[in-house]
């Protein structure tokens, strides 16, 4: 796991970092410009390309000069800067850098505090106004030459962080920042990169190394880790010669209902194809012959036929919800399942809707239980909340309350686990965003409970790998996925991570 720091534990890694190797503020600045630069070149390899620097009067805008040196010194000429030093506090290195360049040939301009700024003739504009000093939303002229940079249509390239944006993830709704294309940012991303508010600030972000300090940062105690690939190789169970099906667990999958049929058979099919030894799945009668034309693989089970069922335990996990329906008839035998001893359970969908309504049935969860909402299925559980901050607040306080895991889903998933921490996954992509695609989720997770993962693992590796299955397909060119076509990559994806 990759551990995200806050702006404050960044500030603390730069002071141990600093004394401890030791460097001095000035060195660690040129190091950060270097690495900001060597990325910047492989996105733009064109050295006539023009490029306009806005440094502010911090660390960042010293950065920002340091840039503009180290750009022309690799033979980037058409290259212009301007100051918006509107209060007059520059730091001693954004000092020594300004002194550092006014050795070299560069166009200098000085901004006066106004409202008119010249237009914008570069390509690329680099921000180096504000970076993680922020203290207060930007305001004044500032704010307005922030507001004519981003009116100015140039591709925008920011240093650290979008100058305007929050790092720590409380990002408000008003906010108004840079919005960058891409962000290069020092040694962590940050935070607020995962949450969705941040859409409006930047595209891609880059996470370039400068050289802090990893074993103090790894010690460091964070709320927020990012999911890393060696934490999927290291969790992810090889299969030996004598596994039999036995050996992978029996999943059973409770879902679909008259018209949302193909939900239950894309969580069935996502269970086959992540690999648990037996899948069953329990639908109305109407759905059966779907089931046997498509998955001859799986087995069926009779919705009527549940209760009569003595030995449910049988079953290694339990997967409910997707395309269930909230009648009468599901809430009974969903309260019969969650009451029954099958102890691995993942609860998607409508099984959540039924959770919102019955609240005594949620209150009973059992410990290590799954639940996987998206934003509205979310609210509808816990609440509206006014930002997605304040929503992964509930979530961390919700998962340890009922010691339960909540994935909450988007672009990045944030899984909330029950000793308070939240881990971040970073695979999937915008070709993902199709009906049916957190189906396949469910059975993902259902599978690997039924294959004997620790719910928690279950959770991080369905996560990871169904976004990354996404991922192999997007690098094919595929720009829109059908969930169907996402099962079919999920034995690869394993494969690349076991073989
Ligand atoms: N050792 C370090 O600390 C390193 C810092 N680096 C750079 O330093 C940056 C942080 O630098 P600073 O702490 O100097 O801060 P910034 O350069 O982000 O901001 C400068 C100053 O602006 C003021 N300010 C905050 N919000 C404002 C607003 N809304 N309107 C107007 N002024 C505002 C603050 O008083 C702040 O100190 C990082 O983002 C990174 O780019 C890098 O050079 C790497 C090493
Ligand atoms: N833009 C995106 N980037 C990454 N992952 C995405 C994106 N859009 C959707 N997904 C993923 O697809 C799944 C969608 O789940 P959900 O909304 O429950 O779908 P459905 O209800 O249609 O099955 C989630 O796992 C989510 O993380
Ligand atoms: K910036």
């Amino acid at each position: 796991m990759r551990n995200i720091m806050t702006v404050s534990q960044t500030r603390e890694a730069d002071r141990f970092t600093i004394a401890n190797e030791p460097v001095s503020t000035i060195d660690l600045m040129e190091r950060a410009s270097q690495a900001f630069v060597q990325k910047f070149i492989s996105l733009f390899s064109d050295q006539r390309i023009s490029v306009l620097i806005c440094c502010g009067p911090g660390n960042n805008g010293g950065d920002g000069l340091a840039i503009s040196r180290l750009l022309y010194e690799y033979g980037y000429s058409n290259i212009r800067v301007w100051i918006a030093d509107f209060n007059g506090s520059r730091t001693d290195d954004f000092k020594v850098n300004f002194q550092r360049l006014s050795e070299i040939p560069i166009h200098v301009n000085e901004l006066a505090n106004t409202d008119n700024f010249e237009a914008i003739e570069a390509a690329i504009v680099i921000d180096a106004l504000l970076g993680s000093g922020l203290n207060k939303p930007l305001e004044g002229a500032l704010l307005n030459l922030v507001r004519h940079i981003n009116a100015s249509g140039k591709q925008v390239i920011s240093v650290d962080i979008p100058s305007g944006m929050p790092a720590d993830g409380n990002i408000m709704v008003e906010t108004e920042s840079i919005f960058a294309r891409d962000v290069i940012s020092f040694q962590r991303p940050k935070l607020s990169f995962f949450f969705p508010e941040s859409a409006k600030s930047l595209r891609y972000f880059h996470t370039v190394d400068i050289g802090l300090d990893e074993t103090y940062i790894s010690a460091l105690k964070t709320d927020f880790f990012e999911i890393t690939e060696d934490d999927i190789r290291s969790a992810l169970i090889k299969r030996s010669p004598f596994n039999h099906k036995g050996t992978f667990g029996h999943c059973l999958i409770f879902a679909g209902n008259i018209n949302t049929m193909g939900a239950a058979l894309l969580s069935a099919e996502a269970s086959l194809y992540t690999g648990s030894g037996l899948t069953s799945l329990c639908i109305p009668p109407s759905g059966l012959s779907a089931l046997n034309t498509r998955l001859p693989e799986a087995m069926a089970l009779e919705r009527e036929q549940l209760p009569s069922i003595r030995n449910l335990e049988k079953y290694a996990a339990l997967a409910v919800g997707p395309g269930l329906g909230v009648g009468e008839d599901e809430k009974k035998y969903l309260r019969l399942l969650l009451n029954s001893k099958i102890t691995s359970t993942v609860i998607d969908a409508d099984a959540l809707n039924i959770l919102a309504q019955e609240g005594e049935l949620f209150e009973q969860l059992k410990p290590g239980t799954i639940i996987t909402p998206h934003m509205k299925e979310f609210d509808r559980l816990f609440g509206s909340s006014k930002n997605w901050w304040e929503r992964t607040a509930k979530a961390r306080e919700n998962a340890v309350k009922r010691q339960i895991i909540i994935v909450l889903k988007n672009r990045y998933t944030f899984i909330a686990m029950p000793n308070g921490k939240v881990i971040i996954n970073p695979t999937g992509n915008p070709g993902m965003a199709s009906g049916g695609m957190g189906d396949v989720l469910c059975g993902m997770i259902g599978s690997l409970l039924a294959q004997g993962y620790a719910a928690e693992e279950a959770a991080m590796l369905a996560c990871f790998l169904h976004g990354k299955a996404g991922d192999l397909l997007a690098e094919e060119g595929m720009a829109v996925i059908p969930p169907t076509m996402l099962i079919q990559k999920i034995p690869k994806v394993i494969g690349d991570f076991t073989l």
